[in-house]
């Protein structure tokens, strides 16, 4: 006797087969995506090094929901309730501030021992490593230069901690057996118009220039540069701007950072990935949900991020794209924000391999944008809940809001102990 989960799942491969639209192959390529969930959701961006410092860099976490991890065990606990939730085998971002060491030891000399017990556990638990430098809440980044700071002194710290991180990553990716991508974002910029837009940029470019000079194989590292429009304190210029890390990264074979939230409001960057897919080598995705600004909300089902799977599956880009995740909320559960933002990325790349794209394009290139409009809109309504169900029970994951109760027994038993 077939359960209820998969009576519906046949009727729905049923209506979706007249399209011709295959929905055993949609999950079979579902299950080879890997989405890199970031471990700062869980502690709001603190990290373990300077516990102490606050955070800056123009980024900001708001809300006080209590049961934020304290120490990286707890992190890990946390990361594994998640990773129980949510189909799939994937990958976590770490930030360089999640070193795991009882050394005091400085940014710019962090080496891959520590971190040899997040490899350890990213061993354990099947799942791949993504690394960032932390280029912010740090005495050396307080007045929000870094990389392009007019002080060479000050460059020079970033610079090896930039070195540093990227060794790191490949030793991630080498003992993993997965390609870490070690990411370069910087805060830096000016609250207020400045009197010199080039010197910074230059410095920044002559600044990646040494950060990158190290071979390093693609094997075990790709290295990705994250551009930004504005952050708090960094009003009227960012160093690092989308035409800056743009041309930088297509003439030096660099990863191409997007971060959903690092636009203009109403720039989205699922209508780049086309663009930049003919030029890049590749492309980093930073999904998030900017409201209003970039403030970094879980990610919800909406029709960007439908827009960007659909780009995804559409352009056939998913070869060439490495799909991270980058959302900071603490007003909420936080096991659950991972929760809810991992699947919805997930459902949304599903949604896009269910629609009837071919048939689209075909009506496109006739210019019948009637049938275009006609069934994109009534795909809308086409049971893909039904197939998300039956991958969820198939992954032997909690199907539909059922994950929620489990969320709930983790914070009573384990996240309220923990205070704060
Ligand atoms: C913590 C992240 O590295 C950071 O959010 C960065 O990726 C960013 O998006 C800054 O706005
Ligand atoms: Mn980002």
């Amino acid at each position: 006797m077939s359960s209820k989960i998969e009576q519906n799942y046949r009727e729905a491969q049923e209506l979706y087969a007249k399209h011709g639209i295959d929905t055993e192959e949609a999950l079979k390529k579902l299950q080879t995506i890997k989405i890199s969930m970031h471990c700062w959701q869980g502690d709001d961006v603190r990290g373990f090094l300077n516990r102490d410092q606050e955070l800056t860099g123009g980024i900001s976490v708001t809300g006080s929901y209590p049961g934020a991890a304290r120490t990286p065990e707890e992190l890990r606990a946390d990361l594994e309730k998640a990773f129980s939730l949510i189909p799939g085998k994937h990958k976590v971002n770490l930030h360089a501030i999640y070193a795991d060491t009882d050394e005091k030891v400085e940014l710019d000399r962090i080496e891959p021992k520590h971190y040899e017990k997040w490899v350890s556990w990213a061993k354990e638990q099947g799942l791949g490593l993504d690394f960032n430098p932390t280029c912010f809440s740090h005495e050396k980044s307080s007045d929000g230069f870094t990389l392009s700071h007019a002080d060479p002194e000050i460059r020079r710290f970033w610079i090896d901690h930039c070195k540093a991180s990227r060794r790191v990553g490949a030793y991630f990716g080498e003992q993993l057996g997965q390609t870490c991508v070690t990411n370069v974002w910087v805060p830096d910029g000016y609250k207020d118009i400045p009197a010199d837009r080039l010197a910074p940029r230059q410095r920044l470019k002559d600044a990646l220039d040494e950060v990158f000079a190290e071979e390093i194989d693609p094997k075990f590292n790709l290295d990705a540069v994250e551009s930004k429009l504005f952050g708090l304190g960094a009003e009227a210029y960012t160093v690092g701007s989308h035409e800056f890390y743009m041309g930088y990264g297509i003439r030096n074979n660099k990863l191409i950072c997007l971060d959903a939230g690092h636009f203009h409001p109403t720039e989205v960057i699922s209508n780049k990935l086309s663009a930049l897919s003919l030029f890049a080598d590749g492309i980093l995705l930073h999904v998030s949900r900017p409201v209003r600004w970039d403030s970094d909300h879980v990610v919800v089902l909406d029709d960007e991020l439908m827009d960007i799977g659909r780009e995804l599956v559409r352009g056939d880009l998913l070869g060439k794209t490495h799909i991270g995740l980058d959302f900071f909320d603490a007003s909420i559960n936080r096991v659950a924000a991972w929760v809810i933002g991992t699947r919805n990325t997930i459902k949304a790349l599903l949604r896009a391999m269910l629609e009837p794209a071919e048939a689209l394009r075909k009506a496109e290139l006739a210019g019948d944008y009637t049938t275009r409009l006609a069934l994109s809109e009534e795909f809308k309504t086409y049971p893909f809940g039904a197939v998300w169900d039956y991958y969820c029970e198939q992954m032997g994951v909690p199907v539909r809001e059922s994950w929620l109760d489990e969320v709930k027994a983790y914070e009573q038993e384990v996240l309220q102990k923990r205070g704060g």
